[in-house]
Order: structure tokens, then sequence, then C-alpha cells
């Protein structure tokens, strides 16, 4: 574990496959250090991580070429702060429907994930969210949605952050949170809006 401050921990963004970048300038601009990972002995260095938004079969697959996905699975165990958005929130669920052939999750969140849930005639949308203790007294998030997942069913020690709001999929289940892992199906990412990753920095402290 690293030796930062609590004021600006260090947090990866796994940098395998996926809208890397756009999760270093929206954990940059909630007050983190942001840093890639590709190796275990970057992993071994950060105070939090991103999975971020991509393909998660492609993920699941470069994490056992990149050699990270043991190290992973021990320091999600071990109580690292872990964000997954999209396929991050897939790569975090303990359990997959519609998973492609041979794909395995780290799992980690006490959930049940429907990958390309809301079909695939419906390729992105968006929709503007309430999220408990994000968007808390505030105006709701811009959330987008692009083949997104979402959470069929959620064990009691996940809390329900989010829920879609209105149209055929409302009341699915879209973002959650148990202990110290966070997952959206949605992109926040990519909106400039960057309260849901200032919410996990300050996960991130808690921890240290
Ligand atoms: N935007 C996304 O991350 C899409 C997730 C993708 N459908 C998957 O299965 O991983």
């Amino acid at each position: 574990m690293s030796s930062t401050t609590s004021t600006r921990p260090t947090i990866g963004v796994l940098a395998l496959q996926g809208d890397v970048r756009e999760h270093v300038a929206a954990l940059e601009a909630g007050g983190a250090r942001a840093v890639t990972v590709r190796r275990p002995s970057e992993l071994a260095a950060v105070d939090g991580l991103v999975l971020p938004g991509g393909e998660s079969t492609t993920i699941d697959r470069l994490l056992r070429v990149f050699e990270l996905r043991d190290d992973l699975r021990a320091r999600i165990a071990d109580g690292l702060p872990v964000y997954g958005s999209c396929a991050g929130m897939i790569l975090l669920a303990d359990r997959l429907l519609d998973g492609a052939q041979g794909q395995e999750t780290l799992g980690g969140l006490d959930v049940t994930v429907r990958r390309n849930a809301f079909g695939r005639q419906v390729d992105s949308w968006e929709e503007h969210l309430p999220l408990t203790g994000v968007t808390d007294g505030g105006s709701p998030v811009d959330a987008v949605f692009i083949r997104a997942p979402w959470v069929e069913e959620a064990g009691p020690d996940v809390q329900v952050l989010g829920r879609v709001g209105s149209g055929p999929a409302a009341g699915r289940i879209v973002a959650v949170r148990q202990g110290a892992l966070l997952a959206t199906a949605f992109h926040p990412e990519i909106t400039g809006d960057d309260r849901v990753h200032r919410h996990f920095v300050a996960m991130v402290q808690e921890r240290d």
C-alpha cells in the first residue's frame, strides 16, 4: 500500500482496455492523484482502483494475460476500494447473467448482474438520476448508459444507490455500494460531472 496522505490519495485506473483517460481526468477533478495500472507493481502502489467502462470480456482476458487477475482479487478481498463503471460493474459482480462463453468476473459485490441488460436495440441513452449519498440535496447526475448492464439481484449487505426512473427498465438497480466497492451501470466519467468520482475519492480517504 502506498503512503500517500489522506487528503490526496493515489487512485489507479485499470488501463488494459476501455475509457481510461476519461476516468483519469474525472479522478483528478475529484481530488485524487490518478495513475494508470497495467502491472502488478503498479497495482500494489494504489490506494484505490477504478475499473473503467469498455468490454468486460476483453478486460477479463487481458487481466490474465497481464497477470493481474490473482493480485487484484486478493486486493479486493483485502478491502481495496474499487469503483467499477459499466464493464467494471460486470467485473465486480459475484454472479453474471448473459456473459460470453467462458467469461468470468473478479467478484466482490454480492450482486447478480445482467450483461447488455437493456437489449441490443437500445445501444445507449441518458437519464438524470438521483443517487443516494452522491446527489443528496443537489441536482441529479446525468447518467449515460452504453450497452449497459443492470443489477438483477442484490444481497442484503448491498446498498442500492440508484435505480432507473422511467421507461421499460424503470426500477432496475443501476448503482450500488457494498463496503469499499462502488459500481454504476452508467458512465459519469464522460459527462464532466465529477460527483461520483468525488464520492469514490472520499471512500478511499475513509479507508486510509
Ligand atoms: N459501456 C460498457 O462498458 C459496456 C459493457 C459491455 N456491454 C460489456 O459487456 O462489458
